[in-house]
């Protein structure tokens, strides 16, 4: 026998010494070793495949480090790189060429009738940063990350899928490495028929599953929701999952910003800068929960001004997308208002939400504009990733003299102004898509209805500790995510059940207390079944 053969039949043996230090530490430290961000994402998605477990025990474990990484911003830069950097399969690619036979391409993926959770992502709107093609699947395994670390879905049970369509984005048509199918996008008549075969076939491989939508481009975003909703388990996590994230952050910070003005909630008034997936998908949320305070539906939406590219949205604009139309105001007749200050001093708004790509938008002489309008001017810029964050937090802090109630998409670390701590929320879907997700799952809701997303709204709003609520967070510390998210889901399947679509109606008769224990008794730990040492 050669010493080659002996060598490739013999199994490696692990030195003793490799087990002295306690192997987390290690890979800790080789993680932070790397000094890009996309390093480090390589670096997490190597170890990922390697021991899954360990992956998730050390991005429970540092969450605040490790999260960044895998979702917004760092997600952002694997996205616009994954052809160059891709590694090996990680996720389900179904291209426009499978049309006809989707399901047996489903049928490759291993998990079968045990999937509970596909993210499903056309790249064509990823983040802020536009239409990434085939590169977009990162965020469908980002997402997936959240649901397993954030509520303890069981990682054997997801799908992550990257529906491979083309690009409009000529770069990479270009790219001799580019992962995708080389073509521009189909027209609506092949999407749509795409579409129809993708959701049925999914319905047929994967009886039990529910469908997220993700970083679809937004009149798609739009249009695939209302068709499947009221047919399938499914939402749109840029409509739905971030209308009701921000009502949550919404809710707390319009009660700071009240107090500190003697005003109630009703007097409000909100300006969107943004008006796309996102912007009308938040502006109903709050519209809906505007009612639930008493108001009607016309009053409720007086509240409410949203500016897309254009300037202030007026009904009088010839040729307005159909999303736009039912927030455009009737009641500005004067020349077109173009200029963000401009508006400003028109709206008089409390609150100012950004969903709009644009990075700076909100400069300092807009920021000290809504302080001078309001004691605690609530300003939440929510495009991701931070590069195309609207406000930075440091400067919203320093330009409103520390009175600014604050919320951005992606993470910003706390700081220091004029001696005084400030700690900045995360106003980002993350907070809600895990336990909306654990909550239909659990109930296998067959729909996911409106109640369900506003109940795991005002979950998520009334979930904040007294230390977090005397330290002015609109959100809790993610460091809670499990906890909260298992709350957000025991709200999700009394929503469920209130709308009957529970098919599993065995929670019925529970206790909130026994069902929360019953939740959180079916979260997903890692490290159970692994040595200790590791
Ligand atoms: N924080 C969170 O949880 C979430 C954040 N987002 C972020 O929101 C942003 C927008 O997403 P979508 O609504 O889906 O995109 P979109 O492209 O549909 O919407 C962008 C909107 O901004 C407007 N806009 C563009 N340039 C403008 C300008 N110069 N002045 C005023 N308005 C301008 C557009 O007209 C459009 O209405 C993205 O950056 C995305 O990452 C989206 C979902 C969740
Ligand atoms: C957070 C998210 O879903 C987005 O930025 O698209
Ligand atoms: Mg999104």
């Amino acid at each position: 026998m050669s010493l080659a053969t002996v060598s490739s039949t013999v199994a490696p043996q692990i030195p003793p010494y490799l087990f002295n230090t306690d192997h987390r530490q290690r890979c800790l430290a080789q993680l932070r070793s790397k000094t890009t961000g996309l390093e480090k994402y390589i670096y997490l998605n190597g170890l990922k495949e390697r021991d899954p477990s360990l992956f998730y025990e050390l991005a429970l474990a540092n969450m605040l480090e490790i999260i960044p990484i895998l979702y917004t911003p760092t997600v952002g830069d694997a996205c616009s790189n994954y052809s160059h950097i891709w590694r090996r399969p990680e996720g389900l690619y179904i291209s426009i060429e499978n049309k006809g036979h989707i399901r047996d391409v489903l049928r490759t993926w291993h998990v079968g009738d045990s999937a509970r959770i596909a993210v499903v992502t056309d790249g064509s709107r990823i983040l802020g940063l536009g239409d990434l093609g085939a590169n977009g699947l990162p965020i469908s395994i980002g997402k997936l990350d959240l649901y397993i670390a954030g509520a303890g879905i069981k990682p054997t049970t997801t799908v992550p899928i990257c529906l491979d369509l083309g690009t409009n984005t000529q770069k990479f048509l270009d790219d001799p490495l580019y992962i995708g199918v080389r073509r521009k996008r189909p027209d609506t008549e092949e999407m749509d028929a795409f579409m129809q075969e993708f959701i049925s076939a999914m319905e047929e491989v994967f009886p039990q599953l529910l469908v997220q939508f993700e970083d679809f481009s937004t009149d798609n975003a739009f249009r695939y929701l209302d068709l499947f909703r009221s047919k399938h388990r499914v939402f749109n996590d840029d409509i739905q999952g971030t209308g009701a994230v921000v009502l949550s952050g919404f809710i707390n910070a319009a009660k700071l910003s009240s107090q500190a003005a003697g005003t109630r909630l009703e007097d409000h008034r909100i300006l969107f800068f943004g008006a796309g997936s996102a912007g009308i998908g938040v502006a109903k949320q709050l519209v809906s929960f505007f009612t639930l305070l008493g108001l009607t539906e016309e009053d409720a939406k007086k509240k409410i001004y949203t500016v897309d590219s254009k300037g202030l949205i007026t009904a009088d604009r010839k040729g307005l997308q159909e999303h736009k139309i039912y927030f455009a105001r009737t009641d500005y007749n004067g020349p077109p208002l173009t200029r963000l200050t401009d508006i400003i001093k028109y709206v008089k708004p409390t609150a100012l939400l950004g969903l709009s790509t644009i990075r700076n938008a909100f400069s300092e002489e807009v920021v000290r504009l809504m302080a001078s309008l309001n004691k605690r001017p609530v300003i939440f810029p929510l495009s991701n990733p931070v590069s195309l964050c609207e406000v930075d937090y440091a400067d919203a802090v320093a330009w409103t003299n520390g009175s600014v109630v604050f919320a951005s998409g992606s993470p910003y670390k706390p700081i220091e102004f004029e001696g005084k701590k400030y700690e900045p929320g995360q106003g980002n879907n993350m907070y809600i898509f895990p336990g909306l997700g654990l909550g239909t799952i659990l109930s296998k809701a067959r729909h996911v209805t409106d109640s369900m997303v506003e109940q795991a709204s005002i979950a998520l709003s009334a979930s904040l500790t007294k230390e977090e609520k005397d330290a002015d967070l609109v959100y809790p510390r993610l460091t809670r995510i499990r906890d909260i998210s298992a709350e957000i889901a025991l709200a999700v399947v009394r929503a469920a059940q209130k709308d009957d679509v529970d098919e599993n109606t065995l929670f019925r008769s529970l206790s909130d207390n026994a069902l929360l224990e019953v939740i959180k008794s079916k979260q997903w730990q890692p490290g159970a079944h692994r040595s200790p040492r590791l």
